[in-house]
């Protein structure tokens, strides 16, 4: 059962990358024609499957790089089948937490969301959505499909907006600790202030899930807007880091985002306890913690992009900011 382990197919894809880079077209295309038949002799279905998808697929796009140094897939459209992924997690019946907060007037971003991942988000999965909010009474009433549900759970307000964002950590590693151990699967926790525009579904599981910045997915990493100050736990120092994430997006097995939270969430509160706060809140702890702690899959740009034009390697947009006048919107 390679297949569950994202990590078995990256090296079966760097296996066919590496011999077509060695050998001619050929020459190449026979050896692979042997190892398939080997392949099929020895081992199950599921392999030879994974094995059709890396050959058919691994080296389809050629403009973006889809693979992490420590191999972990990045998703990018083009490099993924839905029908063998979703042959694969479709029998394991999962459910799909998703959190999203809505605070003071981020109420108002609650209807797009929720329509649009009606319309795009893991459609037949299992999909349980919790919403925190300070305003029970303002989420709107959205129909949903079946096996798809909504929680409410009441928040305080704030008057500081960082205070809201970076409190996320901790809210969510207590859902995660009283309820998620064992109601869900995997879990997604996403920005409110966004729309889904494209297919989102089984190619974005992994054990732990992260997605690349809009802002800095061509920059080198010394334009990082890591935090910089020693004095903060998010510190990373120049020349480190691997890739920018942002913090609108984290995702994975409930156990493994619960680390992420837990972790971040202690993070944040030794800082506030020596009167620092990173440069971009809990996004430069979760940024931190991937550093040390590699997700097993990148979701491209594709996944947390920032307006209605697609740009040039993303082909596809399937989640976006939407545009706010945060001096409207924010309480402070
Ligand atoms: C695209 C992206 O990666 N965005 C990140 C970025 O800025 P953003 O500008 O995207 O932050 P933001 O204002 O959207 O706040 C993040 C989230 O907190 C919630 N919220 C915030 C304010 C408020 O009054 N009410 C409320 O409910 C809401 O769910 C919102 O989506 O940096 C933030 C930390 O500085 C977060 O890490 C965001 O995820
Ligand atoms: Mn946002």
């Amino acid at each position: 059962w390679r297949c569950y382990d994202s990590t078995l197919i990256t090296d079966d894809i760097m296996f066919i990358v590496l011999i077509r880079s060695k050998m001619g077209t050929m020459k190449s295309l026979l050896i692979v024609c042997m190892f398939v038949f080997v392949y099929s002799c020895v081992s199950s279905l599921n392999n030879l499957i994974s094995l059709c998808l890396c050959l058919g697929l691994a080296n389809s796009r050629k403009d973006v790089v889809t693979v992490t140094p420590w191999l972990a897939p990045i998703v990018w459209e083009g490099t993924f089948d839905m029908n063998i992924l979703d042959a694969i997690y479709k029998p394991q019946n999962i459910t799909v937490a998703n959190t999203v907060f809505a605070v003071g007037k981020y109420v108002q971003f609650l209807k797009d969301y929720l329509e649009s991942a009606e319309q795009y988000f893991m459609l037949g999965y299992r999909v349980h959505y919790y919403i925190f909010t300070d305003q029970p009474e303002a989420v709107p009433t959205v129909t949903l499909g079946a096996d798809r549900r909504i929680t409410t759970l009441k928040i305080p307000g704030s008057d500081r907006w960082q205070e809201i964002t970076l409190r996320r950590m901790e809210m969510i590693e207590n859902l995660i600790e009283t309820q998620l151990v064992s109601e869900a699967d995997y879990i997604f926790c996403l920005d409110v202030d966004t729309k889904f525009y494209g297919h989102w579904g089984a190619e974005s599981l992994s054990r732990l899930v992260a997605a690349v910045h809009f802002g800095f997915y061509s920059a080198s990493r010394e334009h990082f807007t890591y935090e910089r100050r020693p004095e903060s736990q998010a510190y990373i120092p120049y020349g480190e880091g691997d890739y920018y994430y942002g913090g609108a997006m984290i995702g994975g097995l409930v156990r493994e985002v619960y680390k992420v939270t837990k972790t971040c969430h202690l993070w944040l509160d030794m800082d506030k306890a020596n009167s620092i706060e990173a440069v971009w809140q809990e996004e430069s702890h979760l940024n931190k913690y991937f550093l040390y702690n590699k997700p097993t899959k990148l979701l491209s740009p594709e996944y947390l992009w920032h307006g209605p034009y697609a740009g040039n390697e993303v082909k596809i947009i399937r989640f976006t900011q939407v545009w706010k006048d945060a001096s409207k919107v924010r309480p402070n």
